[in-house]
């Protein structure tokens, strides 16, 4: 790919394009809204959150809408950094041949930054690529906070590669605007973009949506359809309140029937529970797994991967699982009630880890010990102290499930730290055409 000497700053709609003075400081607003500075930009590798890099005179601008190997125009959106702008591409001036059309004529380069629906931002690229780009951002994480090299590759889900990495939304949420119009946000903003189309969701979802209606108030509409055919469409106000108590459905994975809260937390492709029952379950060392030890499924919802542990390796498994949600563990307790060995605790999993860590009894400390604990945290991951007590409490195994590559990092390179080694890990492409990636990871205990 040819690159220029340099890249030329330039001024929107015009011959003369403005450029500022590099390491000049713009205050906290965007650039100016008419007179917007637009870039000529060497893109050269990924970043993480779906955005790639380019240099501008020495700084770092991350850019949206493109890839490695584009040159592109660019409209500077956000100078409020010293190290780094972000900006928008408008144009592109020389494509990747990794590039396709965007799934998504209402995300498309050809609109408006303002314009662009948000939530297929890697939607322009050919689908492989997008998995070697989520390998790249695994493998930088990896190296740069953890100290390990990955060699894996990102898997797609069952049925994705025939569909072109579409249709897999089981659940959408959509936004209402104080005009009452209806769509997803545009990406990094919370601008309400009215949309025809929502090819990322399955058939059922898309047909459920209200696209193209107008609500009277703001607020936002989950939209779910089961993996028994039950739809369920979920209007909130602005204040997130949504009216009426919340509606039970029930979602299917092999012999297993689960309930929860029609707005609860449930994985979102349509294939991800089988596909992560089986990952967290090939992901348990049998050697090391003890059925009557302290084992524990930390952030369990309503018992997903508690089961899978449980259907790995029977009844007798002793397992408790800790979720904050009152509500969400209530259904886990009904979810996990025909086995015996199953325990599940409303708490946060750090409050539930130091009293473990202050009160639990010699005999409880060394079943802890003989224990394996599933992990599965928000995209935030573990953090600081949940690892800390994690490691002190020395479980045989950890099996820990990230949504977040970069998180997940963090806490590996901290649990390394402390004593624990990487045994082997997956990285499954659930969320194709985003830049989104899960992760499935084996630790074991290095003495
Ligand atoms: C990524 S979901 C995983 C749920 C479950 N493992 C599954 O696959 O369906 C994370 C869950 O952790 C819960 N959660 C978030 N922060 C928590 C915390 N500090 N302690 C306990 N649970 C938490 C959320 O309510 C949510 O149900």
């Amino acid at each position: 790919m040819p690159r220029s000497p340099r890249p030329r700053p330039q001024r929107s709609g015009g011959g003369h394009r403005r450029t500022q003075a590099p390491g000049r400081r713009t205050g906290s607003a965007p650039a100016a809204e008419h007179d917007p500075i637009e870039l000529e930009l060497d893109v050269a590798s990924v970043a993480h959150g779906g955005v790639f890099v380019a240099r501008h005179e020495g700084r770092v601008v991350f850019v949206s809408d493109t890839m490695p190997g584009e040159r592109v125009l660019a409209r500077v959106s956000d100078t409020r950094h010293d190290r780094f702008w972000r900006a928008e591409t408008v144009r592109v001036l020389q494509p990747s041949e990794h590039r396709r059309e965007h799934v998504w004529s209402a995300a498309s380069v050809e609109r408006d930054p303002a314009e662009r629906a948000g939530g297929a931002e890697f939607g322009h690229i050919e689908l492989g690529h997008q998995r070697t780009l989520k390998h790249d951002v695994i493998a930088d994480a990896l190296h740069r906070m953890a100290g390990v090299e990955d060699t894996s590759v990102v898997e797609p889900a069952p049925g994705d590669d025939e569909r072109g990495g579409i249709r897999w939304r089981s659940r959408v949420r959509l936004q209402v605007d104080d005009a009452g119009a209806i769509g997803p946000f545009a990406a990094r903003s919370h601008r309400v973009v009215p949309v025809d189309d929502l090819p990322l969701a399955i058939d059922a979802v898309e047909r459920a949506a209200p696209l193209g209606e107008q609500q009277t108030r703001s607020g936002s509409i989950d939209v779910t359809v089961t993996s028994e055919g039950f739809v369920s469409v979920t209007r909130r106000d602005a204040d997130g309140q949504a009216g009426r108590r919340p509606l039970v459905i029930h979602e299917r994975v092999g012999d297993r029937r689960f309930a929860l809260e029609a707005t609860g937390f449930w994985q979102v492709h349509r294939k991800a529970p089988e596909v992560l029952t089986a990952a967290v379950q090939g992901a348990v060392d049998d050697s090391l797994f003890d059925p009557r030890a302290f084992n524990l499924d930390l952030y369990g919802g309503v018992g997903l991967l508690a089961a899978a542990i449980g259907d790995r390796f029977g009844p007798t498994t002793r397992i408790t699982s800790v979720e904050s949600d009152e509500n969400t563990t209530d259904h886990a307790a009904a979810n996990l009630a025909d086995w015996i060995g199953a325990q599940t605790v409303t708490a946060r999993v750090e409050h539930y880890l130091r009293d473990l860590a202050t009160r639990s009894s010699a005999g409880e400390r060394a079943r802890l010990r003989a224990g394996t604990v599933v992990l599965d945290p928000p995209r935030s991951g573990a953090g600081r102290e949940t690892v800390e007590l994690l490691a002190g409490l020395a479980p045989a195994q950890l099996v820990y499930v990230a949504c977040d590559p970069v998180a997940f990092a963090r806490d590996l390179g901290w649990l390394r730290e402390r004593g624990y080694e990487l045994a082997g890990a997956r990285a499954l492409d659930l969320f194709p055409h985003t830049h989104h990636v899960e992760m499935v990871a084996s630790l074991v205990r290095a003495d």
